[in-house]
């Protein structure tokens, strides 16, 4: 395996905190990420890496996938991955994107293993989530503590029910900022999403996911009064008409204590009575 402070030095790069770069220098935790996917014996025919940086563990997928697909925006660090891995890239095992993740086209990819860029971890964790492909990620601790969160819990929260939405969550490993050069301001962990459908239905996943975003920006409010002060952000025509409907004993609780099916339930009803009649 390439040693990951021998990557850097060729690189002749620091890392800048202002372009999202904390490269992993922790030869252990590099190891351990792909094995997250081979241990639920995952597809790890064409794994994708969002922010391949110096390439330490874009070089720790090539040994457990079939290919992989590597996105790095910077372009001096993609020049540096394209003699670094020159070998791999013509032999069709590494596909190099140069570009922001948040705008390439994204491969069809069968699994992907980050330590994802934090400014936009989570515009890019919702392009994955979608896509119900297993995933390790790396993210920000408080972060991932939030994604992973139970109801009753305070870091329960929209975050939560959307990512659960899509997939089954473990936090599976904490990182200490020492993994990594520069390190981070804040303690990391590395999140396995395991794609599953959720144990409710919901007619519209657009009008739900925006539902439960309304009703946590009023999350010390009770579910009656969230439903009423949030019709610019749910979209509804007629909040009164989903509190008269709604169950009382659910409209009294705040977001916090409400479950996903809880949720889905509410916004089954508010879909059915909330909205005006367009022809
Ligand atoms: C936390 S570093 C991880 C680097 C490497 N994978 C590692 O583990 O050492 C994140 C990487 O993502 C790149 N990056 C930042 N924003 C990006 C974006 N929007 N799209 C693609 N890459 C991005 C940075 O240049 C950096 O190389």
């Amino acid at each position: 395996m390439r040693d990951p402070d021998g990557l850097l030095a060729r690189a002749g790069v620091r890392g800048n905190p202002d372009r999202d770069q904390h490269f992993l220098v922790d030869d252990r935790v590099l190891d351990r990420l792909p094995t997250y996917l081979t241990e639920i014996d995952a597809d790890t025919s064409h794994i994708l890496e969002i922010g391949a940086g110096t390439g330490a563990l874009t070089d720790r997928l090539l040994e457990a996938g079939d290919r992989v697909t590597a996105v790095e925006r910077d372009p001096a660090l993609a020049e540096f991955l394209r003699e670094e891995f020159a070998d791999e890239i013509a032999d069709g095992r590494l596909i190099l994107l140069e570009g922001d993740a948040l705008d390439v086209d994204l491969p069809d990819f069968s699994a992907s293993v980050s330590n994802l860029p934090y400014g936009v971890s989570s515009e890019i964790t919702f392009r994955l989530l979608p896509e119900k492909r297993p995933l390790v990620l790396m993210f920000q601790m408080e972060f991932a503590e939030r994604m992973v969160a139970e109801p009753g819990t305070s870091e329960y929260g929209r975050l939560s029910v959307s990512t659960q939405h899509y997939a089954d969550v473990e936090l599976v490993e904490p990182v200490p900022k020492e993994a990594f050069s520069p390190p981070p301001a804040v303690e990391s962990a590395v999140v396995r999403a395991i794609p599953r459908n959720p144990d409710y239905e919901v007619d519209d996943e657009a009008f739900f996911l925006r539902f439960v975003k309304a009703l946590f920006t009023q999350r010390r409010k009770t579910i009656r009064n969230a439903i009423r002060n949030t019709p610019h952000i749910s979209g509804l025509d007629d909040p009164d008409a989903v509190v008269d409907a709604a169950d009382e004993e659910l409209l009294s609780k705040r977001a916090g204590a409400v479950t996903p099916v809880e949720f889905a339930a509410l916004a089954s009803l508010a879909a059915d009575v909330g909205f005006d009649e367009h022809e």
